[in-house]
């Protein structure tokens, strides 16, 4: 974990944008997919940014490297400018899309991405993006919608959680939450490594300029859905790739649930004991 100190560092050299202009680095598009799965319920919608949780497990390159390099500075990284491949885990920013519900508002409305989703983004020191620079696909007749999104791997360490997770926000103002729908998400870049905070509110000071890079980013030529297109489309997707990442989710659902009340009866006995 970055020392108090490295932290300031980084975030005093924080770049506007990320990435050659060129285009994403021979590593990405890093995928995942699955159904989108409760979180830790820490209440970040109130903090304006909700979080789409997607398993990490069977990702292939989620555990490939993300130690290569340990010889580049954060600096180097964050200006993109690292020969290496990018860490694993960090902050993210790319694509996203959603196979929404049959009855979800939003099949009804064209995406409305929102950079001003918390009410901290009202605020002068952030850029307000012009939303006609990015070149978002309009939406298909089908269930599908693509979004740009930012998004977290790792461990949140102002949480210090003990699991791994990914969690991704998106940049549109939803009507309607879909737990439980289809999620795809198209990795093209890496904004920073994970970091400490003495305050929530250092931490969504941080998390309203990821979302002004990944947009500023987003919007260069070379950056759009490009050849993802058809795979956030729904390309290869079945009933039955729904129904088993379905199964799987709902197991660790079930499992997470009786560790947590595993926990909670062991917190009582050892009150009891006291
Ligand atoms: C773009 C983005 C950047 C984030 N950066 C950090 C970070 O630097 N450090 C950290 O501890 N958590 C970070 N988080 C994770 C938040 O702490 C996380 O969304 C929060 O724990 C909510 O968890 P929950 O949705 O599971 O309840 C980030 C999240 C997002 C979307
Ligand atoms: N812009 C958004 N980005 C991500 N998720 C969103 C957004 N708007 C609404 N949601 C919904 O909010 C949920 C996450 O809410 P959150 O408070 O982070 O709870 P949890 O702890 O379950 O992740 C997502 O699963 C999704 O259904």
């Amino acid at each position: 974990m970055p020392s108090a100190t490295e932290s300031a560092e980084i975030r005093s050299h924080r770049p506007s944008v990320v990435g050659a202009d060129e285009g994403p680095k021979p590593e990405y598009p890093r995928r995942m997919e699955g159904v989108v799965e409760h979180g830790f319920k820490r209440g970040s919608k109130d903090l304006g940014f909700p979080t789409a949780n997607i398993t990490v497990e069977g990702v292939p390159w989620l555990n490939e490297d993300g130690l290569e390099n340990t010889n580049a500075s954060s600096i180097e990284t964050m200006k993109g400018t690292s020969p290496t491949k990018d860490p694993i885990d960090g902050v993210h920013f790319g694509w996203v899309s959603l196979r929404l519900h049959d009855t979800h508002p939003d099949l009804q409305t064209p995406p409305k991405i929102q950079p001003q989703h918390s009410p901290d983004r009202k605020s002068k020191d952030h850029a307000i993006f012009p939303l006609s620079d990015l070149k978002t696909p309009p939406p298909s007749s089908s269930n599908w919608r693509i979004y740009p999104m930012v998004m977290s791997i790792g461990f949140n360490p102002f949480y210090g959680n003990k699991e791994r997770s990914a969690e991704v926000f998106i940049m549109n103002d939803f009507q309607e939450d879909f737990y439980g729908d289809y999620m795809r998400v198209s990795i093209l870049g890496y904004i920073r490594k994970e970091l400490n905070y003495i305050d929530v509110e250092s931490l969504k000071n941080d998390i309203n300029t990821d979302v002004d890079v990944a947009l500023k980013s987003l919007a260069r030529e070379n950056w759009g859905v490009g050849k993802e297109e058809s795979w956030l489309l729904g390309e290869g997707y079945s009933q039955e790739l729904f129904e088993e990442k379905t199964r799987e989710a709902e197991e660790r659902a079930r499992k997470k649930e009786a560790i947590e009340k595993a926990g909670k009866e062991k917190e009582k006995e050892n009150e009891a004991k006291i």
